[in-house]
């Protein structure tokens, strides 16, 4: 185990990964670092899959019970990259219109699975931004499931500046994240940048911290806690979270109890209630992985 200040931005891409950076700094927690400093971390090609396969793993390894994303160097991204990719959605190739069409919706839903995978990974995901989050950064920081910021951070849907309209995330769910529609319509609407404060009041962030260091060493003991408990009613809580935010509070409840019927029947309710009788913490009972 060690702290993200020794293990983040010191080495590069984890093989077999070109845009990411895996390490563990602690027992139960992977740490996803976004790793194009030289080009502010702007989502080329190989990062829309390399994301996938990276959570692909993640949401089945046993050694992992929480994810902290972030992004290596001045800030947490540019968003999409503007030179690698623009080719695919300007010159969209097919032989006639309808099939122009059908592969272009293809490849939008492919890059919507890019951050998709954040949401559908059943460990909870926490990510840590600093600087600039900008377009793709937006739609990547709503699929997660908490949200921390430097000071410094500022967030923009800059899509309508460069002619589309957001299509990998931010309009899906930034709603439910932030509450106010009106102010979700004037973000989208305009643009315009949202820096801390503003961020932390509307709630898309839960917590600001005065610089990187800080707001790294906060996400790994916020990681540690979540990573501490038992990860079946850990899993089981985002899991039925995300599905209630869709659904009515009756089909929710209906989900809830067809859910827990087999979870319930787990160890960890046992081993955790006589931990609570102890008056002992979370921290020193031993759950198996999952
Ligand atoms: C299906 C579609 C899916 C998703 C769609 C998403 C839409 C979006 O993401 S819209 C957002 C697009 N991004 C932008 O408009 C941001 C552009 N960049 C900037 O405004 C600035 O670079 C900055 C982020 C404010 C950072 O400024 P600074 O610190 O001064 O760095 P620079 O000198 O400008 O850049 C350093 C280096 O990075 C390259 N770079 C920066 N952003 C991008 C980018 N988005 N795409 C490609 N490359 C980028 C920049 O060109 C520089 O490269 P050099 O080789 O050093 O010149």
């Amino acid at each position: 185990s060690g702290s993200f200040t020794e293990m983040s931005s010191q080495g590069g891409p984890t093989p077999p990964f070109s845009t990411l950076s895996i390490s563990h700094p602690a027992s139960m927690i992977t740490h996803v670092e976004l790793y194009r400093p030289e080009k502010r971390n702007a989502m080329n090609r190989a990062f829309w899959s390399e994301m996938v396969e990276c959570f692909s793993q993640i949401a089945v390894d046993a050694e992992c019970r929480v994810v902290v994303v972030s992004g290596a160097g001045k800030i947490f991204t540019a968003g999409i990259d503007l030179m690698d990719m623009s080719s695919d959605f300007i010159q969209p190739v097919g032989d006639d219109s309808a099939r122009t069409s059908w592969n272009l919706r293809r490849l939008i839903a492919k890059y919507q699975e890019t951050f998709s995978v954040i949401e559908k990974c059943p460990k909870p995901v926490v990510v840590a931004v600093h600087g600039a989050c900008i377009g793709g950064g937006v739609d990547l920081i709503t699929a997660c499931d908490i949200r921390l910021c430097t000071q410094d951070a500022w967030f923009q849907v800059k899509e309508v500046d460069i002619g589309l309209a957001a299509d990998v995330g931010t309009l899906q769910r930034l709603p439910s994240v932030i509450g106010s529609r009106s102010l979700v319509n004037e973000l989208a609407l305009t643009a315009r940048k949202m820096y801390s404060d503003e961020a932390k009041t509307c709630g898309l962030v839960s917590r600001v911290f005065p610089d990187k260091e800080a707001m790294l060493a906060g996400a790994l003991e916020l990681a540690g806690e979540i990573a501490a408990r038992s990860p079946v009613a850990v899993q089981g809580t985002k899991i039925n979270l995300i599905y209630s935010r869709d659904h009515s509070v009756a089909d929710s409840l209906d989900y809830m109890a067809t859910w827990n019927m087999s979870m319930l029947q787990t160890q960890d309710v046992l081993k955790s209630a006589q931990a609570a009788i102890e008056k002992k913490s979370p921290k020193e009972v031993p759950f198996s992985k999952l």
